[in-house]
């Protein structure tokens, strides 16, 4: 049977990225974007403004109003300074310049902020997407992702995807026109220096493009190690009792700081890269300041060019300057954003178990209906099932009958647990046929199937809530308190329930919590109220005293009169009171019968209850 816990792992890769500083206010469009990224992109924006229409036309009005806003500003101080040069009253023109100000500062910040609510609800609902979605994985591809990785997609990688929401959708657009339009205006102005200007930025931008090519490449590197570096910490936390009863804290930890290390190594990389767009930037824009000086100063002196148009051109091109900085720092963001996004879509690419069930079924097929008088509750025909190609199952043959206790035994790693997952749709078989209830296992819907089956699993895992919810997980009904406790009752736990702080409303995992063998009849008592017509146990092999394995072994029995229970056993006791004991053998199933049989005739048996591999403690 397997533990649920995950050991201490290395080297899965994954995305964990603590909200950056590169959240820029404004940016331009980022330079060397890729057809997938545009289309990552114009998916982030269609999510975002899907059904929310009059959100973004005013979010886009006033957008545009804050870019014309911008735009129109140094032609008004042009305006202004030609009007005090000719001695004119300056009043109207100061009002424009200060209403263009204020209005592209309000205009704005009135769209960061309507832009910001679209974000969070985006936010808010890819959360809740990974959430399902990633409960509602198969079993395997969940513990491929890792709990880490699931974990980050909901902090760090929704943190980035906000960049992509605040840069991508309002900012660029608006930086793209902000620089489209300056350079139409400077060109009305004086065509011969905005081709200086061109000249002068074109050098900048494609070095810049460069960087953001390099960027991205140590970005996706900074952010798998990241990921990676999560996984092995939440691996360190599940494992904590252990580590540290073998003092390994600090081994563990200085493996974690190697991470760390790494980490912060490939991260300095990506900055040092980073910290190259802004100089490349202002160097482009000291050339062109210079050169138009030159040049303009020329064509005044010429009579080409008059003061006020001049000084225009120069606040434009100064102005041209901010947005393209913006955008050196924005782009960053942008990047990390995309590769984000991206992980998310990974994630919700992995189908569920449903839709992989879905997808193996052949087309046309009329699935079968269970039946309640089905003469197995379990069938197992020529069953083969490999883990990732290692095979765990071999041709495995056996049958569960519908009534009474069938105990399933066999050496540690023989595959019972497994084949108790199998029965559950936790997984298929690769060929072969199960049957549950007289149903092919492939007609049954999984929620349906797992509705008639009630498990404990090995580590009688608990919900971190309530000692009701425990008891009522998966239930849409409300049994009263009274049929909670006579439930307990039954597997002797009611009384230390009741001497609990809060009682059925005590949080387990907590400050409270229960012990294994606790936590194993509560599991149990589970199992009794679901009233299923299949009950599968997976027994651990230690855990109860012989007092409370006595109750457990009678309330199993009790169970057993009226259903099937197939129980994955350890202790001989339990396989002594079962009806008939199913062994299993590297996969194989080599005998099936009732304990007085198999100890006369199948060796392996007696092998394992010789060699006390069942225990018998509590006989
Ligand atoms: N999730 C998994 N991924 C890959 N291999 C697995 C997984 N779970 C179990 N295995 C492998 O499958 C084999 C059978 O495991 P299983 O848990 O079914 O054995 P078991 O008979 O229940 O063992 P035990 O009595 O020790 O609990 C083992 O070799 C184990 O390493």
């Amino acid at each position: 049977m397997q533990h649920t816990e995950r050991p201490v792992q290395e080297g899965e890769s994954g995305t964990m990225k603590a909200t950056t500083s590169t959240d820029a206010a404004t940016a331009a469009p980022a330079a060397g974007g890729t057809g997938a990224e545009e289309s990552q992109q114009l998916r982030v924006l269609r999510e975002l403004t899907r059904g929310r229409a009059a959100q973004t036309c005013a979010v886009a009005l006033l957008a545009l109003v804050s870019a014309a806003a911008t735009l129109a500003l140094p032609m008004v101080v042009g305006r202004l300074l030609a009007v005090i040069q000719r001695g004119d009253s300056p009043t109207w023109w100061v009002v424009a310049m200060v209403g263009a100000g204020l209005g592209s500062a309000a205009a704005g910040a009135l769209a960061a902020y309507l832009l910001g609510l679209m974000g969070r609800e985006l936010i808010r609902g890819l959360r809740v997407r990974t959430m399902r979605h990633s409960l509602e994985l198969r079993l395997q591809d969940s513990r491929t992702e890792g709990s880490g990785n699931l974990v980050a997609r909901l902090t760090a990688d929704a943190a980035m995807v906000k960049n992509l929401v605040d840069i991508g959708p309002i900012q660029l657009p608006m930086a793209g026109i902000t620089v489209l339009g300056t350079l139409v205006i400077m060109g009305l102005l004086d065509w011969v220096l905005l081709s200086i200007t061109v000249l002068a930025f074109v050098v900048a931008v494609g070095l810049i493009a460069l960087v953001v090519r390099g960027l991205r490449r140590r970005y996706t590197a900074v952010q798998g190690e990241i990921g990676a570096l999560a996984q092995q910490f939440v691996a360190a936390l599940d494992s904590l009792t252990i580590i540290k009863a073998c003092r390994a804290e600090r081994i563990v930890g200085d493996r974690l700081a190697a991470r760390a290390g790494e980490v912060a190594r490939l991260e300095t990389g990506a900055a040092r890269m980073e910290s190259l767009m802004v100089p490349i930037i202002n160097l482009g824009q000291q050339i062109a300041l210079v050169s138009v000086v030159i040049g303009g100063g020329s064509r005044m002196l010429d009579g080409h060019l008059p003061l006020a148009d001049f000084i225009s051109f120069l606040l434009y091109l100064l102005q041209l300057t901010a947005p393209l900085i913006m955008a050196a720092s924005g782009v960053s963001g942008l990047q990390m954003g995309l590769v984000a996004r991206k992980r998310f879509e990974a994630l919700f690419a992995l189908p569920t178990e449903t839709a992989a069930r879905a997808a193996t079924v052949p087309p046309g097929r009329v699935p079968t209906s269970p039946e309640d008088d089905a003469p197995t509750a379990v069938r197992f025909e020529d069953v083969v099932f490999a883990y990732d190609g290692h095979p765990v199952l071999r041709n495995v043959d056996l049958t569960v009958p519908p009534h009474g206790l069938t105990a399933l035994v066999g050496l540690s790693g023989s595959g019972k647990t497994t084949a108790l997952g199998l029965v559950e749709g936790f997984m298929e078989p690769d060929s072969g046929r199960i049957e549950v209830l007289g149903r092919p296992l492939a007609d049954w819907p999984l929620d349906e199937l797992r509705s008639r089956i009630a498990y404990v699993d090995q580590s009688s895992t608990l919900l971190q809530d309530t000692v009701r919810e425990n008891l009522l997980l998966g239930r849409t009904d409300e049994p009263s308190d009274a049929d909670l406790m006579a439930a307990l009752d039954r597997v002797g736990l009611a009384e230390e329930i009741r001497r609990l702080p809060q009682g059925l409303d005590t949080v387990l995992g907590g400050a409270a919590d229960l012990s294994g063998g606790q936590r194993q009849r509560l599991a149990l008592a589970r199992a009794v109220l679901a009233d299923a017509r299949l009950v599968l146990l997976d027994e651990p092999s230690s855990h109860l005293d012989s007092v409370n394995e006595r109750k457990l072994r009678d309330v199993v029995d009790e169970l057993a009169v009226d259903r099937a229970v197939l129980v994955v056993a350890h202790r001989i006791s339990t396989v002594q009171h079962a009806d008939r004991v199913i062994v299993l053998d590297a996969g194989r199933v080599v005998d099936q019968g009732t304990h007085m049989n198999l100890l006369d005739r199948c060796p392996d048996y007696a092998d394992l209850v010789s060699g006390q591999v069942l225990s018998t403690v509590s006989r």
